[in-house]
């Protein structure tokens, strides 16, 4: 039973209603005192009536009324109700170290119950080493600490801050702590620092190879096979394994992609198997989860595989295999859900003769190979691609430019693309800021010529830089003299000579427009 009593107010008030409840024998539960009303929730009586008239008849007790609940307990409740709804985990001890709020979150998050949690020290719930106890003793608290604890055979991991609790004379009195799931906050990073909604229509093409591509790419990502793909840089090997973890059924789950060559060997081996607590110096005491435990359900894209060295090479067949990681440190066998996707720019099969890539993991990964080619053998795709970029970033730069003017596109074409896909987005991209608004993008504003005599692309075959050497002494003859005779002439080749070679550069044009 509660009761509001509305009373004058004046000095001793307080003590006339309690000694009026204790004449009546009536055991008080809770009491709260602001100015004029005093909160009374007391055990239910049957002689209720009779104590109401008793206090009723004191001449500064105004009148008494039946409530439902104190003000504090309303506090309390739309705390309780606060705490419950928020995501983050909340914890708390008291000045004992026994817990005495866990809210549902964090029940989720630790793998705990309320009921077998509540009351009990901190140290038997979750670990006798947990920063909670350190606040305690020393009144500091903590922010951001990632824990990684064994708690009802299973194992979990998440990021916690805490605070302590201190009385108005800063004595602790006990400590919260908010946490937080480490796959939801990784899941956070992750959809905040890369986009991954790529899909196959945003692959551009026009060009049968592309296509045989494309559609191979999509069966492949029906099945749960490795793919490898494999071509030079820029071709749009990421943007095949995206398009394929967003077309496949582990699209909901992450896409995780680590660039094997661009990490120092002793990281890259932790980022991607984790380690166990104190597995070398320096390594974190709660130990740390690598990447194939964190892309659970989903997709590991290994790029540049062909830089990734022997002894970790013989962990990715394991897990290809076996599809357990052990971290490092540790002999404990983990289970890995995830699908692998390889690419690579080097050429995987010479590696593999020369003993520095391993022949099985390569007839692993080779499962479903898709082998994408460089621009320059798909001439098709240019105009597209160039009409794709261009729409891009007029409207990236809100800004108005024409078409390609004839001359920018046979500058297109006659290109030898040794950057493929990447470049040309990046020379349309220039173009674009070039080009005055309204106006046509010119071959000057491409600037290709320019680029061709300053191009040192020495991961280029012999052969290669031959063909483009002769492609741009061809340009140029073309640029001076108006038929093949005469260009067969300044270059001391017969006429059908320039026929074949023009056609094999793919710059007929040029010289067949003009009347030829
Ligand atoms: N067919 C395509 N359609 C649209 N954009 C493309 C296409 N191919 C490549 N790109 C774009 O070109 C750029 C390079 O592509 P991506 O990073 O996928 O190439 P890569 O082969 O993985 O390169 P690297 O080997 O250097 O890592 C990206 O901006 C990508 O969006």
């Amino acid at each position: 039973m509660r009761w509001k009593i509305h009373t004058k107010d004046r000095v001793g008030m307080v003590l006339d209603v309690l000694n009026i409840f204790n004449i009546h024998e009536v055991n008080i539960q809770a009491m709260e005192v602001l100015p004029k009303e005093i909160f009374i929730k007391f055990d239910t009586q049957p002689r209720q009536d009779k104590l109401k008239k008793e206090l009723e008849a004191d001449r500064d007790i105004e009148f008494i009324e039946e409530i439902t609940v104190l003000p504090i307990e309303k506090k309390e409740r739309q705390l309780s109700e606060t705490i419950e709804a928020v995501s983050e985990g909340i914890m708390s001890i008291d000045q004992q170290g026994r817990v005495n709020g866990l809210n549902q979150a964090a029940q989720n998050i630790l793998n705990l119950s309320g009921e077998n949690s509540l009351g009990k020290h901190v140290s038997k719930v979750l670990n006798k080493d947990v920063p909670m106890l350190r606040t305690l003793r020393t009144g500091k608290g903590y922010e951001n600490k990632e824990m990684i604890l064994n708690i009802n055979n299973s194992q979990v991991h998440y990021i916690t801050t805490g605070k302590p609790i201190k009385d108005d004379y800063g004595n602790t009195m006990g400590v919260v702590a908010t946490m937080q799931d480490m796959r939801q906050v990784r899941q956070l990073v992750y959809s905040l620092t890369k986009p991954n909604d790529i899909t196959f229509d945003q692959i551009v093409f026009n060009s049968e190879k592309m296509t045989q591509r494309v559609e191979l790419a999509k069966l492949s990502a029906r099945s749960e096979a490795t793919v490898l793909i494999q071509g030079e840089s820029g071709t749009g090997k990421e943007l095949f394994a995206r398009a394929i973890h967003n077309y496949s059924e582990r699209n909901k789950q992450p896409f995780v992609p680590i660039n094997c060559a661009a990490l120092p060997h002793a990281l890259l081996e932790s980022e991607l198997f984790g380690y166990q607590g104190g597995a070398f110096t320096g390594a974190r005491k709660e130990g740390k989860q690598g990447l194939f435990e964190f892309a659970k359900g989903g997709t590991v894209f290994l790029d540049e595989i062909g830089d990734m060295p022997m002894h970790i090479q013989v962990k990715i067949l394991r897990v290809l295999q076996e599809k357990t990681i052990r971290r490092i440190g540790s002999n404990h066998e983990i289970p890995i859900d995830v699908r692998v996707i390889t690419a690579t720019n080097k050429p995987l099969q010479e590696l593999v003769n020369n003993n520095k890539f391993r022949e099985d993991l390569y007839y692993r990964i080779n499962v479903i190979p898709i082998n994408i080619p460089p621009l320059r053998e798909r001439a098709e795709d240019i105009t597209i691609l160039a009409e794709y970029f261009l729409d891009k970033y007029q409207t990236v730069m809100d800004k108005h430019v024409g078409t390609f003017s004839e001359k920018a596109r046979q500058s297109l074409f006659s290109y030898y693309w040794p950057g493929n896909v990447r470049e040309l987005e990046n020379v349309i991209e220039r173009a674009v800021i070039l080009t005055p608004i309204n106006e046509d993008i010119d071959v000057y504003a491409l600037n290709l010529e320019q680029k061709l005599s300053e191009e040192t692309d020495d991961g280029k075959t012999l052969k290669e830089k031959t063909d483009a050497f002769e492609k741009k002494l061809l340009l140029e003859a073309a640029k001076k003299h108006q038929t093949t005779r005469k260009i067969g002439n300044a270059l001391g080749i017969s006429h059908t000579a320039v026929r074949k070679k023009l056609k094999k550069h793919r710059v007929e044009t040029i010289v067949y427009k003009n009347g030829n």
